[in-house]
């Protein structure tokens, strides 16, 4: 049996009301009950939310060790031992706005391009209802239907993307839509602010140095990882920030932007990544940034070791979810 302090409450009228935060871990141990994402209320407990947590089992565009399709669920249980005040930005980010788990889409693993419609339009419908994202993935594949999405309600968007990857190639086996190659889709598409491209955290082996080419001409601008390190974040977050300005964002996190050490349990490693430390410095340092949704992915438990890689997952998706609240306060405020 669940205790009273997991029961729902009265569910929450639309845009009324005190936001619903997590079960109280004084009173309920934090390892006990369903894991929703930080212990928050699911989304029909609550009716609407100003950010909805979505997973999206998915690893069907893999060009590696598969396995992210468990990602979203490993970073739910991971997020058990979040805390409901962020110290590091000075917010409490489910007091600011109501954040609710909205569970996961139930993508087809067997047929690709039915899997991309599918997320696009249940990403349409949490959009639909006045939701930011903060999607849960699965792998790199599903950034294409989420900035369908999102290009849908905000027209084309500034895209900052923390990845050791370009994930702007052409095709794999003549695939189109694989996790290697949704950022060239999109830009085909139109769906992104060709102003305001950046990919942080780049690295390691390509096929050819036209690769970096095909990517610059894009529009994108690389902060590689070792650029984080020589310059530190605190540059590297103001170069980002002028770079993107007040245009809507879309920030896109592959944890394998992430050093293997600290985020062993993903399908394509590579050597010389982000510290953990790092990529939450310069997510933080994203404060005031128009973040209209956002999405980690590539986590693969299958290869991970005491949980390394998806608690560093959670607490990226708790940065990044505390930068939409305090952007949802601030713009409630006026
Ligand atoms: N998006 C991720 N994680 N990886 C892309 C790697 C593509 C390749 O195998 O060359
Ligand atoms: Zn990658
Ligand atoms: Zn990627």
């Amino acid at each position: 049996m669940t205790s009273a302090a997991q029961q729902p409450d009265e569910p929450r009228a639309p845009g009324a009301g005190r936001p619903r935060g997590p079960v109280d871990s004084s009173r309920v141990p934090r390892y006990a009950g369903p894991a929703t994402f930080a212990r928050l209320p699911r989304l029909d407990e609550v009716g609407t939310a100003d950010v909805a947590v979505v997973g999206v089992p998915f690893d069907t565009g893999v060009s590696y060790r598969p396995g992210a399709r468990f990602g979203g669920n490993a970073i739910r249980e991971a997020s058990r031992l979040l805390r409901p005040y962020n110290p590091a930005q000075d917010a409490s980010p489910f007091a600011l706005a109501q954040v609710a788990d909205a569970g996961d889409i139930a993508a087809n693993p067997f047929n690709i391009d039915e899997a991309v419609e599918t997320i696009q339009a249940a990403a349409d419908d949490l959009l639909d209802t006045g939701a930011r994202l903060m999607t849960l993935g699965g792998d790199h594949t599903i950034a294409l239907p989420l900035l369908r999405s999102v290009a849908r309600k905000h027209g084309p968007v500034a895209l900052l993307h923390f990845d050791a990857h370009l994930d702007t190639w052409d095709t794999y086996f003549g695939a189109e839509y694989t996790h290697g190659t949704p950022f060239r889709r999109a830009f085909e598409e139109g769906l992104l602010d060709t102003s305001a491209l950046s990919h942080v955290g780049t690295r390691g082996p390509l096929y050819g140095k036209k690769d970096l080419d095909d990517d610059e001409k894009m529009g994108f601008g690389i902060v590689t990882s070792a650029d984080v390190m020589r310059r530190g974040v605190d540059e590297v977050a103001q170069q980002l920030r002028d770079r993107i300005g007040d245009r809507p964002l879309y920030v896109s996190i592959d944890i394998d932007v992430l050093d293997p050490a600290h985020a062993p349990g993903t399908g394509t490693p590579e050597a010389g990544g982000l510290t953990s430390r790092e990529l939450l410095e310069i997510l933080r340092g994203l404060a005031g940034c128009r973040m209209v949704s956002a999405d980690v992915v590539e986590v693969a438990p299958a290869y991970d070791h005491a949980e390394i890689t998806s608690v560093a997952a959670s607490h990226t998706a708790y940065e990044l979810t505390t930068l939409m609240s305090r952007g949802i306060a601030g713009s409630r405020a006026g």
